[in-house]
């Protein structure tokens, strides 16, 4: 078990930034939790592992509650990776859907843009509350559709909360400028809402995805429709659920289900202000395209080839940790993972030799188990692509450490799901196809290095820029690097953690504009200045 020690203490660090809910006696906690399932209209039923489950209720969610379309033109299965069951048919919406989805999220704006700060506050604290409660239902809904282990469903439904938490702190902090002017005169700022927003969604983190939208949408004023992803579209919903029963405004937060056609239906429907995608850089490319078109701003949260740098003085036991961490979380199919791991030389055969025996102590399987730390990855295309980027290495030199092969697990029902060993290349090069593309599953690329201007110009050799990390006992060294390192989201001797409280976004293709911190708020919001005279008009004519 040594070699999931980094991933409890994930789970630690991360309860840490719990600030605000009283802590519940556990047995009244388990009694909200309970009523909360019996009280959900999902027909999951809970169960301890992976296997049979069917979901029968639309997915659509607007006017304040799910929404099923009458004359389905475009329906695709929805899978269960762990499994590979089928656990529901997907109902795309067209144009008369969307149009309605974005009516309705513009009655409730009239309405929630006129709100005081604090009154919308108390709304997004009530619905923290009920996702605390809901918690355990939302975790195993995420995983049965998602395929990430339990352990890590639950601090993402945790993150989702902590988001709207804190974002319900920010919600009466908008606030302008008094500017003076000559002759009494003088001018202010007032920071309003946008109006309609749109978040698109990916499929690693569907839930937390769509709170770290919403949370600063909602928190300045404006109304949201967000499209999740057709790979993991069952848990968008249930926030939408958890918003209207806390009292937001008939249509203040709406989903809409479908593929590319709906996303840009979205993208260029004249009464959206604003787009906020996750997804890869190719569709954050055409998204902004459309934005352009229509002058309306964007957050663009994209893919990565982050580097993680390990200096020979590191604290071992913490660089294999963090090496971990850069790599293996959710299957290692996250948008900020450190997948181009360099280690200087000296330390390098005791680096690969700790990495391997613990990658190699990963317990992949059912991820509704509470030992599993390896789920399934989300899809069938999705795994021969990652297993393909694997063929590929070996095929142009990287030595294969540990993994990179399908896993079968014992248990016969989870035969036909998603599976995968995690693995590490080492000899891996710059050119390498591992090394320079994003693969998005679990595999771990090692470079060795041997000073420090040589791996700063090697790491900064993509066109990505969305994390880095570097591990080091100097710390003089450990800015100085960070400094050069051309990325938006950098760690010193830690990967991966993601408090709400900062600022999380890339530089360069990975990029723009930022997801939680303070900053978010004005990228939800828009500046108005008044000139007022206190005089007469100098008029010139
Ligand atoms: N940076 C990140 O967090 C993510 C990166 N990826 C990368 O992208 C690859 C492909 O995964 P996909 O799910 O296909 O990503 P994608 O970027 O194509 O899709 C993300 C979202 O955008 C929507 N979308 C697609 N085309 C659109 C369009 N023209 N207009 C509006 N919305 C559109 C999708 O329906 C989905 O909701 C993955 O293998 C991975 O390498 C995938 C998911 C997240
Ligand atoms: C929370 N974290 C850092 C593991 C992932 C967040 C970004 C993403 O991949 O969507």
């Amino acid at each position: 078990m040594a070699g999931l020690r980094g991933v409890v203490a994930f789970g630690i660090r991360y309860t840490k930034y719990s600030f605000s809910l009283p802590q519940m006696p556990s047995h009244r906690l388990l009694k909200t939790v309970r009523l909360a399932v019996r009280n959900t209209s999902c027909t999951f039923a809970r169960s301890a592992c992976s296997g049979s489950r069917e979901i029968r209720d639309p997915l659509n969610f607007w006017c304040g509650g799910r929404v099923r379309i009458e004359h389905v033109k475009n329906s695709e299965p929805v899978y269960e990776p762990a499994t590979g069951h089928v656990l529901c048919h997907l109902e795309h919406c067209g144009p008369p859907e969307v149009d309605q989805a974005i009516k309705s999220a513009q009655a409730a704006f009239r309405q929630w843009s006129k709100m005081a700060g604090m009154d919308r506050a108390r709304v997004m604290l009530e619905a923290a509350r009920i996702i605390q409660a809901r918690r355990e239902e939302i975790a195993e809904i995420e995983v049965v559709n998602n395929g990430k282990s339990i352990t890590e469903a639950r601090l993402d439904v945790d993150s989702a909360r902590l988001c709207i938490e804190y974002f319900a702190g920010l919600a009466c902090s908008l606030a302008g400028q008094h500017v003076q002017l000559p002759g009494g005169s003088f001018a202010y700022t007032r920071r309003e809402p946008l109006g309609v927003c749109v978040g698109i969604g990916a499929w690693n983190y569907p839930f937390q995805i769509a709170a770290w939208k919403s949370a600063p949408a909602l928190a300045c004023g404006n109304a949201m429709v967000f499209k999740p992803s057709p790979v993991t579209p069952v848990t968008a919903v249930l926030l939408a659920e958890v918003y209207a029963q806390a009292g937001v405004p008939e249509g203040l937060f709406n989903v809409v289900q479908g593929g590319q056609d709906t996303g840009t239906l979205l993208c260029q429907h004249p009464d959206v202000a604003k787009v906020s995608f996750t997804g890869s850089v190719p569709t954050g490319k055409k998204i902004m395209e459309m934005a352009a078109s229509g002058v309306k701003p964007v957050t663009l949260e994209l893919g990565g080839k982050s580097p993680l740098i390990i200096f020979e003085d590191s604290d071992l036991e913490n660089a294999v940790r963090g090496a971990l961490m850069a790599n293996f979380l959710s299957q290692g199919q996250v948008c900020s993972n450190g997948t181009r791991v360099f280690v200087q030389r000296a330390l390098l055969a005791q680096f690969l030799e700790e990495v391997v025996r613990r990658t190699k102590a990963i317990q992949i399987g059912d991820p509704l188990l509470e030992q599993t730390r390896m789920g399934p990855l989300v899809s069938r295309p999705h795994l021969d692509k990652v297993l393909g980027y694997v063929a590929q290495a070996k095929k142009e030199g990287a030595r294969v450490l540990c993994g990179g092969e399908p896993f079968v697990p014992a248990d016969p029902k989870l035969r036909e799901g998603y599976y995968m060993s995690p693995c590490v290349l080492d000899d891996c090069t710059d050119n390498m196809t591992c090394v320079r593309e994003e693969i998005f599953g679990p595999v771990m690329s090692v470079l060795a290095f041997d000073t420090e201007a040589e791996v700063l110009q090697r790491a900064n050799d993509t066109s990505m820029g969305l994390a880095a990390g570097v591990f080091t006992k100097d710390v003089k060294r450990a800015h100085r690097v960070i400094e050069q390192l051309q990325a938006g989201s950098c760690f010193i001797n830690n990967y991966n953690i993601t408090p709400v409280e900062v600022p999380f976004g890339g530089y360069k293709a990975s990029g723009i504009g930022r997801e939680n911190g303070q900053v978010t708020m004005e990228f939800y919001s828009q500046l108005k200045t008044v000139v007022v005279e206190m005089g007469d008009v100098d008029s010139l004519f």
